[in-house]
């Protein structure tokens, strides 16, 4: 148990930070959903909440306690996400949450520093989560690791390429999401083994996923599916929902697609699942949410200045522990730096670690050598999956390099072909 004095000690009541038991859970969930102003009935999500944590278990959650009164709660999930090198462990952060009436007395940075150190003492390396707020986790040395893009492509610009890969043996059809669950769960595992930033679902995610409830539509269809297979079965899905729109004379129909997700394993069934979303009768624009900022349809419409996009920070990275995140990491180029980390909330990182790596793998060693880069531990956790460099930390001045080049040198070693993808939101 930790237990901690708020700012203004005297009139600052005290708090602890510790665990819960299973009939503290309903408490914790009307803590964060006032927190994060949720409108739902405290009571209405339990069930299904309940049977996710049911199965996980109550011990990844910690919670800020006033004498007996739970005021501030954190928690994760036990992810398998692909990061450079292969799945990992990663700490998947979520329920974080302060009583209103508790805020900035530092609830939340007991409950960080706890959990951190609990992620450590269980052998974890990686914590990572989607941020309420920019402003807030950085301090805590989360950094900014990717960037994610929503995309609205209009008639008549959603044609694709006449060279885009088309194979005539792929068929696209219909279904609603439950009936196909085990094909879109085949498609999307092997996906997530090697996409940078996608986890495993287990049932219970699928079963959020395909949450269908008809409040939250917005006047939005039910979720379909559309799955994509060939001779050997599928190959890809995209679920999506459709807006009837019409204006009856000479505005004619101008329905919308919107795409939630949209999974292949090869580039033929992307081309045909695209195609089918693009080109659904009686509609003029289709929106895609959370795709990499690298998606394939830059590269197969016809006319890609049509595509209106905007990007958004998506995952945090936290190097829970530097050397051993830093050594399990896969390398483009070689590389030899000593790095100085500073590390306010997980001490055990703070020093200097000597990085000696190649593309055949990586020695990371503590050392008393004159650094070659100076830098906060959430840096390397933005520069982690590769989308983000250290040298542009260089020139903003927020990352100080003692030796000419050696941020490049590091960024040439860190780079990932391709852009990350978590693609939703824990
Ligand atoms: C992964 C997720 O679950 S994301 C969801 C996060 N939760 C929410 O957004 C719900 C609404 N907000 C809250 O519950 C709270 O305001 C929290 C959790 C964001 C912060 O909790 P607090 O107990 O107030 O944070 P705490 O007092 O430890 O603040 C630590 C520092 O962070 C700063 N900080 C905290 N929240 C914010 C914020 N939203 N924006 C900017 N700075 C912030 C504080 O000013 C303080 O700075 P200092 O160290 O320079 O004094």
């Amino acid at each position: 148990m930790t237990t901690n004095t708020g700012p203004g000690a005297g009139s600052a009541p005290e708090w602890t930070v510790r665990g819960i038991d299973r009939t503290e859970h309903p408490e914790v969930v009307r803590v964060v959903g006032e927190a994060l102003l949720s409108s739902e009935d405290p009571a209405a999500g339990l069930e299904e909440r309940r049977a996710r944590w049911d199965v996980l278990g109550y011990d990844r959650f910690r919670v800020a306690v006033e004498g007996d009164r739970i005021v501030g709660a954190t928690n994760h999930f036990p992810f398998e996400m692909a990061l450079p090198g292969g799945p990992r462990a990663v700490a998947g952060v979520t329920g974080v949450g302060v009583w209103p009436t508790r805020r900035r007395r530092g609830v939340l940075s007991a409950l960080m520093r706890r959990q951190l150190a609990d992620i450590h003492a269980s052998g974890g390396r990686y914590a990572a989560l989607w941020a309420s707020e920019g402003a807030i986790y950085d301090r805590f040395g989360y950094g900014a690791a990717s960037m994610e893009m929503s995309a609205t492509v209009r008639l008549p610009h959603t044609a694709l390429r006449a060279d885009a890969p088309r194979d005539p043996a792929l068929e696209v059809e219909l279904h609603q999401p439950g009936e196909v669950l085990a094909e879109m769960a085949r498609v999307h595992r092997e996906v997530a083994a090697v996409q940078v930033g996608q986890f495993q679902r287990d049932d219970l995610w699928w079963s959020r996923i395909i949450r269908d409830v008809p409040e939250e539509r917005a006047g939005r269809s039910p979720l379909k599916a559309a799955v994509v297979r060939g001779p050997d079965g599928p190959l890809g899905y995209a679920l999506y929902r459709t807006r009837a729109d019409w204006e009856w004379g000479v505005g004619g129909p101008h329905g919308e697609v919107f795409v939630k997700e949209l999974t292949a394993t090869a580039p033929a069934a992307r081309t045909a699942l695209y195609e089918h979303v693009l080109s659904r009768d009686l509609t003029t624009a289709t929106h895609l949410k959370d795709v990499a900022v690298d998606d394939p349809l830059w590269s197969l419409v016809v006319d890609r200045q049509r595509i209106a996009a905007s990007v958004h920070t998506a995952l945090w990275v936290r190097l829970v522990d530097v050397p051993g995140a830093l050594s399990e990491r896969s390398y483009a180029a070689p590389v030899e730096a000593v790095v100085e980390v500073s590390d306010r909330y997980a001490p055990w990182n703070a020093g200097r670690w000597r990085i000696g790596a190649d593309r055949g793998g990586a020695r990371v060693e503590s050392t008393q050598d004159a650094p070659d880069v100076s830098l906060d531990v959430s840096h390397l956790g933005a520069a982690y999956l590769g989308q983000h460099t250290l040298s542009s930390r260089v020139a903003a001045g927020v990352v100080t390099e003692h030796t000419p080049e050696a941020a490049e040198r590091l960024d040439a070693a860190l780079n990932v072909p391709r852009a990350p993808l978590c693609g939703i939101v824990f």
